[in-house]
């Protein structure tokens, strides 16, 4: 399992896109937007969007731990940006197996991205910035500030037949 974790627009998708071409066996790529973009267009009431939101994001995160438990190659795309999230995938996801790589880009040319895209409300990589690597524990970091995602895809490949033990998320369940 990949797990690529970074704020909006650091580049992600990109990166796993980028992946899914040159990772030698089929996988698939999890983005926790696609279960956001599954969910029904029924406008939800303010006091329960909190609830739906952790909802859809604890089904994440069990589907996830479903298709590697099927056998799966998953590069999986989330945004650690509260503390819970991190638990929660300590607590489902096979540790051994976890590649958490950091993905960093600085915060003007998240703003710059954001603004080109226009599908992401303003601020939300700011947002994000200060909160999404505070465990500051990976097992690979790449900063896509000037790096295109095609070779931060050949970076993390080349670091997957020789990746040390204990992983990062083996690290942070020990301490947990
Ligand atoms: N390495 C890169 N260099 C330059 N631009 C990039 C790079 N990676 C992504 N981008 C651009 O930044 C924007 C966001 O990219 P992407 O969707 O991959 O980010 P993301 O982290 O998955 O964002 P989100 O979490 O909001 O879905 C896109 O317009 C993309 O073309």
């Amino acid at each position: 399992m990949i797990f690529l974790n970074g704020t909006s627009s650091s580049g992600k998708s990109s990166i796993a896109r980028e992946l899914l071409d040159i990772l030698d066996e089929p996988a698939f790529h999890l983005p926790v937007d696609a279960f956001h973009a599954m969910r029904s267009r029924r406008e939800v009431a303010p006091e329960t969007l909190g609830t739906v939101l952790r909802r859809t994001w604890m089904g994440f995160h069990r589907a996830v731990a479903g298709m590697a438990a099927g056998g799966n190659d998953v590069v999986v795309d989330h945004v650690l940006s509260e503390e819970w999230r991190l638990r929660d995938c300590l607590a489902l996801f096979p540790a051994e197996d976890v590649v958490l790589v950091g993905v960093h880009c600085s915060l003007e040319e998240l703003e710059r991205r954001e603004q080109t895209r226009g599908d992401r409300p303003a601020g939300l990589a700011a947002r994000q910035f200060t909160r999404v690597h505070a465990h500051g524990v990976y097992d690979l970091t790449c900063d896509t500030t000037a790096t295109p995602a095609a070779e931060c895809a050949r970076l993390i490949k080349e670091f997957l037949p020789g990746r040390p033990t204990p992983t990062a998320f083996q690290r942070m369940a020990a301490r947990a």
